[in-house]
């Protein structure tokens, strides 16, 4: 197979409708392949995620931020062992800047671990908070868990289809965790100097990201970086969600796949984004990961194209291989990310991790 030097200009919109005929399925399957070997971004419509159970979530984010302080801080995320809640405007730094955003944290509902043998990175996994000033937003947000939950499950096959594998092939790389970001970026004042939404990055959280952009269609941000160092945009297309490969399905796919680094810049809108990451199981090892498709995959030879300055400063610690597994992997960035929590829930690897710059 010849490697591909497309460089991108837009991102693809893939026709999920296109599966359900056996028919059009291949159309799909080719367009679907070029999407993830060339670009590593697309579109999904016709996702079948009821439109019912996405429009509660999108109504319900405005009513969630702008509860008072003291109710946002009452859940804030700093309290959650398992990095689970609310972070203010500015706690979080991308690419060595502050971005101007609050987000929400949830996850798949889970209770805490109970094994004392379990290895640390177990500790990630736990209940959400919720609240109770909306408790609205319980059952809305995990109406929305669980249809992510099934419609990842069904792209999978379709990924999995689209690189010559059987369809249930990466199912078993699946955690029983997945994790959801409420994101508010408020509307920057055009002499604030601010322009950092949220910094360059690719995505380290999970294997496939389904973002929803959840604003009006004049509201813009996101942005992709192309092969040749390029912003491209990615304006909001009504019904449709963003999906994107994030670090471990790099991995897995020999870079077949690629974790393109992205973007949001902050604008004059206020915009409201959720991104649903897809888990990984954390026991997964980078041997597995690397072994198990290293044949397979020896036959697509990507192509690597140039990269920029922006991708090398782009943190990817599961890539360049010092933890082991996934699990450990998550938790340090975990803990680089949300310091105070790192000191406060795990002391034992705290200085490990925020100072190893690998
Ligand atoms: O808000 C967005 O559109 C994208 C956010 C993002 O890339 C992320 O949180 O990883
Ligand atoms: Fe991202």
């Amino acid at each position: 197979m010849t490697a591909s030097t497309n460089n991108f200009q837009e991102i693809p919109v893939i026709d999920l409708a296109l599966a359900d005929d056996p028919k059009t399925l291949p159309t799909l399957l080719s367009a679907l392949r070029v999407a993830l070997i060339d670009i590593g971004f697309l579109y999904v419509s016709n996702h079948k995620v009821p439109t019912q159970v996405i429009q509660d979530l999108v109504d319900i984010l405005p009513r969630l931020f702008s509860l008072p302080d003291d109710a946002k801080n009452k859940i804030a995320l700093e309290n959650s062992k398992h990095f689970l809640g609310y972070s203010a405007v500015g706690s979080e730094t991308t690419a060595a800047k502050a971005d101007a955003r609050e987000q929400v944290e949830f996850a798949t509902e889970l209770t805490a671990a109970s094994d004392p043998d379990a290895p640390l990175y177990e500790s990630l996994r736990g209940p959400n908070q919720w609240p109770s000033e909306l408790p609205e937003l319980k059952p809305v947000v995990e109406k929305y868990i669980t249809e992510l939950t099934l419609l990842g499950e069904r792209f999978l096959s379709l990924v999995a289809q689209a690189l010559d594998l059987p369809k249930e092939t990466f199912h078993s790389f699946l955690s029983d965790q997945h994790r959801l970001k409420a994101v508010h970026y408020p509307a920057a004042a055009p002499d604030s100097g601010i322009t950092q939404g949220v910094g360059p990055h690719t995505d380290s959280s999970g294997w496939w990201t389904f973002l929803l952009q959840a604003s009006e269609k004049h509201v813009r941000g996101l942005q992709v970086l192309n092969k040749t160092g390029d912003w491209i945009d990615v304006p909001v297309l009504p019904d449709t969600f963003v999906v994107n490969v994030g670090q471990a399905f790099e991995v897995l796919t020999h870079r077949t796949c690629k974790a393109t680094i992205h973007r949001v810049l902050a604008t004059h809108d206020e915009r409201y984004s959720i991104p649903f990451f897809q888990g990984v199981r954390r026991n997964l090892t980078k041997k597995e990961a690397i072994e198990s498709f290293r044949e397979h995959f020896s036959s697509f030879e990507p192509d690597a194209g140039t990269e920029s300055d922006v991708g090398r400063a782009v943190d990817s610690p599961f890539l360049r291989g010092k933890y082991d597994t996934w699990g450990e992997s998550q938790l340090r960035t975990k803990i680089r990310s949300h310091r105070t929590n790192g000191q406060k829930f795990y002391p034992q690897v705290y200085k490990k991790y925020v100072e190893d710059d690998a």
